[in-house]
């Protein structure tokens, strides 16, 4: 898939992984809604690429991925500027075991919601032109995090969402593809702040920052980079796009059926 043409929605897009994600979009020729519940940081985010791209290349709509009203009114703002929707990155993400219902609202439920309201602006049944979705996962969704219980279980619940979605849309004929980007320790403010957001498990704290010293660690632009391989090559649907400190690898999962 080309990206010339092409309208992007990405939920998170102010800072971090979201903020890398809209950055390689808009470098790669596709016009860009920036969702985020930071609108100052996603107006700043604009700024900059208006000096290098042009005002026209993006906008910035406030959006908390919690609100099924918010996200269908970006997602309309979105297809009435720019004349459609192509590709959605659900990327919004938050890391907290204290708030472990609201890290499920938004890890979980905020991905489903953006999932079925977009599927109505780009199902080829309903009008749409097909795409891709390119959810954002994480390596704690291929297997446990003993310090994040509950991200953990949102991140795989992304993994089933995705594989399941790849495959509804494929027997469907949606024409929208289905893929995850799924990373380890990534230099955002997310990762910062973890050590902190460990509500019960804080126990675990030095636990976690062994991992990290470990694995090392990933900048959000190589990130960016496995999104556009998901999102541009159309041979993939149901991908998972494993990325660690100094590797990239697709996930095979066990044949079940
Ligand atoms: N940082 C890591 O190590 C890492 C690794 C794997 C996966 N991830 C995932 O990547 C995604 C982005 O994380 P990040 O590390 O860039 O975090 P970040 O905190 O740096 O950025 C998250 C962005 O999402 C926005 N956001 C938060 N809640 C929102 C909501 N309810 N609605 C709309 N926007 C909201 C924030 O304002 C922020 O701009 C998350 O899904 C996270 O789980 C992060
Ligand atoms: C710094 C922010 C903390 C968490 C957010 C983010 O999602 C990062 C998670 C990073 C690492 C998670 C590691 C989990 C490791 C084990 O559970 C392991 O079972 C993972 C399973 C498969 C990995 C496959 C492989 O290593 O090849």
């Amino acid at each position: 898939m080309a990206l010339n043409g092409k309208t992007a929605v990405v939920t998170g897009a102010a800072l971090g992984i979201g903020r890398a994600i809209t950055e390689i979009l808009v470098q790669n020729g596709a016009k860009v809604a920036l969702l985020d519940v930071n609108e100052a940081e996603a107006k700043a985010l604009k700024k900059a690429l208006d000096k290098q791209y042009g005002q026209e290349k993006t906008i910035v709509i406030k959006c908390d991925v919690e609100s099924e009203e918010q996200i269908k009114a970006a997602l309309q703002k979105t297809a009435d500027t720019f004349g459609g929707i192509d590709i959605v990155c659900n990327n919004a993400g938050i890391l907290n075991e204290g708030e472990w219902e609201k890290t499920v609202s938004i890890n979980v439920l905020g991905v489903i919601k953006v999932t079925y309201l977009a599927l109505k602006h780009m199902n080829k049944l309903t009008g749409g032109r097909g795409g891709v979705m390119v959810n954002t996962a994480s390596m704690a969704g291929l297997g446990p995090f003993l310090t994040c219980p509950v991200y953990s279980a949102t991140k795989h619940a992304v993994v089933g969402f995705t594989r399941s979605m790849a495959l509804a849309s494929a027997v469907s004929d949606y024409g929208i593809r289905f893929n995850a980007v799924c990373p380890g320790f990534v230099e955002t403010d997310l990762k910062v702040k973890f050590p902190f957001k460990l509500g019960q498990f804080s126990h675990l704290s030095d636990v976690g920052k062994e991992m990290v010293e470990q694995m090392g660690t990933i900048q959000p632009s190589v990130v960016a980079e496995c999104v556009l391989e998901l999102v541009t090559d159309e041979t993939k649907n149901g991908d998972h796009l494993l990325v660690k400190h100094n590797e990239k690898s697709y996930v095979t999962f066990p044949e079940v059926l």
